[in-house]
């Protein structure tokens, strides 16, 4: 299954648009897991497995993993997914961009190596750096279109001589050419919801990855009107921190899952599905 249809199974089956992050940040590891090798594998199975029920897909950021020296453990929780929670997309956060030759290895490290659904990349060098990643063509590949964070705008505001900004010249390059097999998604942060609509508005139903809400402050609703498609799904609305570190003491799998849960129905309150 293509991962399209993957993440549209998962919308109808879960009822949710939540996307849970998977940061593992050590230093706020539960004292249970301090000290254990495998504490970051543990952590994320048991957010996993704990959240999945409220969620359309799961979003673990490689740095997390690599600046441990824990790609086993990355490489192991991603086939914990597939093998326990087959119908959950798994997206590899990895922000890669780099020159054709280089990409096809990205490309295998993300698809081969860590089995994800969907891979998130970096278009500032132009489509053969993406080319790698679209040849793998049951893969999502999510392009970064107008991020989160306010530095964002130093380039993704930037007008050409019509008036027309960086971010919605990237949506319209990811949505009439370079999506060729229908395999795209973009990255629009929950910080900016008028530029959600403006987006939304350029590339009809295409998959929109949306981080923000939670510790980066994004409003739920403007969010959720901004972005839907016209069936009322078309998100996946991350959250990583407020949802992994919503308890820190014994009750930290009931906390990350009583916080899914509430996000996924804030969500769905605005969603009117
Ligand atoms: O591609 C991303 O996931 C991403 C894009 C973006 O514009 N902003 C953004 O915060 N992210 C990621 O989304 C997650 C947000 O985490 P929280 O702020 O804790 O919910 C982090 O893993 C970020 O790396």
């Amino acid at each position: 299954m293509i991962f399209t249809q993957k993440l549209e199974c998962a919308w109808s089956s879960s009822g949710s648009l939540l996307t849970v992050g998977l940061d593992p940040d050590t230093k706020r590891f539960p004292a249970e897991l301090q000290g254990r090798p495998d504490a970051i594998f543990e952590f994320c199975r048991s957010i996993v497995d704990v959240t999945a029920p409220y969620a359309c897909a799961v979003k673990p950021q490689i740095a997390y993993f690599s600046a441990h020296r824990a790609e086993d453990q990355l490489e192991e929780l991603c086939a914990y997914i597939l093998a326990h929670h087959p119908d959950l997309p798994v997206i590899l956060d990895a922000k890669r961009g780099d020159i054709g030759s280089t990409a096809e290895q990205y490309a295998r490290e993300a698809f081969e190596r860590y089995q994800a659904d969907a891979v998130t990349v970096n278009p500032y060098m132009g489509f053969d750096s993406l080319q790698p990643y679209l040849e793998w063509k049951s893969k999502g590949v999510i392009v970064l279109c107008r991020t989160s964070n306010a530095g964002g705008s130093d380039l993704q505001f930037l007008e050409d001589a019509e008036g027309t900004p960086l971010y919605l010249k990237v949506a319209s390059l990811v949505a009439e050419r370079w999506n060729t097999n229908g395999q795209c998604g973009l990255v629009v942060g929950a910080t900016f919801p008028d530029e959600i609509a403006k987006v939304r508005a350029r590339v009809g139903s295409m998959p929109l990855l949306i981080p923000g809400i939670g510790a980066q402050g994004g409003d739920i609703s403007a969010t959720v009107r901004a972005g839907r498609d016209a069936g009322g799904n078309g998100m996946m609305i991350n959250s990583s921190r407020a949802i992994l570190y919503a308890g820190s003491g014994d009750d930290w799998r009931e906390a990350a899952a009583l916080a899914a849960r509430a996000t996924r129905d804030a969500i769905n309150a605005e969603r009117g599905g």
